[in-house]
């Protein structure tokens, strides 16, 4: 977490208290004003609260980016420290697995052990934090794990088969349990994992129960009733402040003309600042990369096929503002459309205003609904996706800016795509391309299957979006502007055949392969050489028309014609001044090339 946490809007957080209230132990405190946060957000406020001073299991709906890791990382790392200190005093120095904090993907899987390595930066020899997705060799895991780390986080398959496999590891003395995103967990039918894995746990004696996310379904009964006791039920929109940060817009437009107007958007530099886009199959990944770069405009991928040490990078460097551009692909909207109509009535049934309920434990309530079907087969292809999913939970850094290129194929998946801007109490705005549907399919090689119910999806998104005190707009331009634009956007277009995606895709994963294992060890050793390892490289040479990649004066709209000098035309590494200029900088020292170095 990086100084840029420190600006948040000061109607977002709970400025009533601060961390000092809650009796916090002092390195904890310390380490959470490093982080720069000096008030709680309201979900923290009362998730601390509760947890720790009542002791209550916590089940919160909170939005996106209000800070929920937090809200449960606090209270464990706090009640671990106190435990230490009482087991000291009776000299019991025996480590035990105290916390499982079960995530849907490997990317979260990082970024919670990262945040808790931020948050035990004081105390970090009393509470090892091990993520076992990072941990690739089954000895060293197993090593690891038998030194009985205070807490572990993981996906649950993954958790699942350790367990599985040593049979020495125990979970049976767990006090604390996180199922981050749970919504996300149950519905890609990691439901009959956490089954699995509660054989494992000693459910007679209390564990503390944490299940977060901006989105909760009733599917979560089931496990609450299993796992939970009298939790606390938190229901926090935040609503007056965040329709405020969070502005959503719209356009309403055929296929084919979603290119033209991405073109002219990032070309004309109408939105300022970083920005994420997110498009619904891998195809449209590479498509939209090789159309862009033919206009001089740098994008980066990320997607399930790249591996993971590759994926992280790219995020991490995304969040330094090494890149302005990316291009996620959002894959779980193939699975999600079959259960778009059964979602939106569970989200009437749960959205609401502020609120803060406890629950009576009521046995009648465990004989909940059975699995539903659908759940292994999305298991399935969600494993097939390398429990991979950046639209979740992902705290993506300063994006000024999410795109839905596609839309996403259900309100829910919506609320956490656009969740990936106006994070931590910041500004931001959406921007979702909308097929109308009597022009879906006419243009085949732009189409996309999913974009024929794009209308429908947007009526059930503005529905879901009132809910939550938002409104969409359409977003204002003039469409004559867009034409004089048309005929260069046709030539790049043809160019991006079925073969040159293919190509692209093919041609980057062996890059990241190459990247992601031969490199490893290199960068251990050489963290510096970091900084020359690009992902938003030109991945073919389709096109070399150094025409597309500059806009003529007469195609600007007037007021940006003076403007456009500095914006329309990206240098290209071929242009020798500029290389002449880098060698200069460098001292005349040729930088070398890791990645050849490394390829040999
Ligand atoms: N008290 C605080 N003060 C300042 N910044 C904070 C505070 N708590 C969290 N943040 C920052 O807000 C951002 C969002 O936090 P977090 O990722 O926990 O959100 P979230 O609620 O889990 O979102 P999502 O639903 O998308 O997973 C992070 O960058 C985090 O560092």
């Amino acid at each position: 977490m990086s100084d840029s946490n420190v600006a948040v809007s000061k109607d977002y957080v709970d400025d009533s208290i601060t961390f000092d209230n809650f009796n916090l132990d002092p390195r904890l405190i310390q380490a959470i004003n490093k982080l720069g946060f000096e008030h709680p957000t309201l979900i923290q406020s009362q998730s601390i609260k509760l947890s720790l001073q009542e002791k209550k299991d916590i089940i919160a709906k909170a939005s996106t980016g209000s800070g929920k890791t937090a809200a449960y990382c606090i209270p464990i790392i706090q009640s671990i420290l106190v435990g230490k200190e009482s087991s000291n005093s009776k000299n019991d120095n025996n480590n035990k697995i105290e916390t499982v904090i079960l995530v849907p993907t490997k990317e979260l899987a990082k970024q919670v052990s990262t945040f808790l390595k931020d948050l035990t930066i004081y105390c970090g020899k009393f509470i090892k934090i091990v993520n076992v997705n990072d941990i690739i060799n089954d000895k060293l895991l197993t090593t690891v794990l038998n030194e009985n780390p205070e807490i572990i986080v993981s996906t649950p398959s993954k958790l699942l088969s350790i367990l599985e496999l040593n049979s020495n590891i125990s979970l049976m003395e767990l006090k604390y349990l996180v199922i981050d995103e749970v919504d996300l967990i149950l519905s890609y039918g990691y439901d009959e994992d956490l089954e699995k894995l509660s054989n494992y746990l000693n459910l007679k004696q209390h564990m503390q129960v944490f299940m977060m996310s901006a989105t909760l379904n009733e599917d979560i009964n089931k496990f609450k009733f299993k796992f939970c006791n009298k939790p606390a039920i938190l229901k926090l929109q935040d609503l007056d402040n965040q329709n405020k940060r969070l502005l959503q817009y719209y356009i309403k437009t055929n296929e084919y003309d979603k290119f033209l107007l991405i073109y002219v958007i990032l070309k004309l530099n109408l939105i300022k600042g970083k920005i994420l886009i997110f498009v619904n199959n891998l195809d449209r990944g590479y498509k939209l990369k090789l159309f862009l770069q033919n206009f001089g405009i740098r994008s980066c991928i990320l997607n399930s096929e790249l591996p993971i040490n590759s994926r992280l990078h790219i995020l991490e460097e995304f969040n330094k503002n090494v890149y302005n551009l990316l291009i996620a692909t959002d894959e779980s909207n193939e699975y999600d459309e079959e259960e778009e109509e059964e979602e939106e009535e569970k989200i009437g049934e749960l959205e609401g205003e502020e609120k803060i309920e406890e629950e009576e434990n009521d046995e009648t309530k465990k004989q909940q609904k059975q699995n539903n079907n659908n759940n292994s087969k999305n298991k399935k292809k969600f494993e097939d996706a390398k429990e991979y999913s950046v639209s979740r939970g992902v705290d993506f850094k300063n994006v000024a800016c999410v795109i839905n290129f596609d839309l996403p194929t259900s309100s829910k998946a919506y609320i956490h795509r656009v969740g990936r801007t106006a994070r931590g109490g910041k500004n931001g705005m959406s921007l979702s391309f909308v097929t109308i549907k009597n022009e879906w399919g006419k243009h085949k090689q732009s189409s996309l299957p999913s974009a024929r119910k794009d209308e429908k999806i947007l009526n059930k998104i503005e529905r879901t979006q009132k809910k939550l005190g938002f409104q969409l707009e359409p977003y204002q331009f003039d469409k004559k502007q867009l034409d004089n634009f048309r005929y260069r956007m046709d030539d790049s277009f043809r160019s991006i055949t079925q073969t040159a995606i293919r190509e692209a895709r093919l041609k980057e994963i062996k890059m990241e392969l190459m990247t992601s294992e031969k490199l490893k060890r290199h960068f251990e050793e050489n963290p510096q050489d970091l900084e020359t390892l690009r992902h938003d490289k030109a991945l073919s040479k389709i096109r070399s028309d150094v025409n597309l990649k500059r806009i003529p004066d007469y195609l600007l709209p007037p007021g940006a014609r003076q403007d456009a000098k500095k914006l329309g035309f990206i240098p290209f590494a071929k242009n020798k001044k500029r290389q002449q200029g880098k060698k200069r900088g460098n001292g005349g020292k040729k930088k070398v090339d890791v990645l050849k170095k490394h390829r040999k």
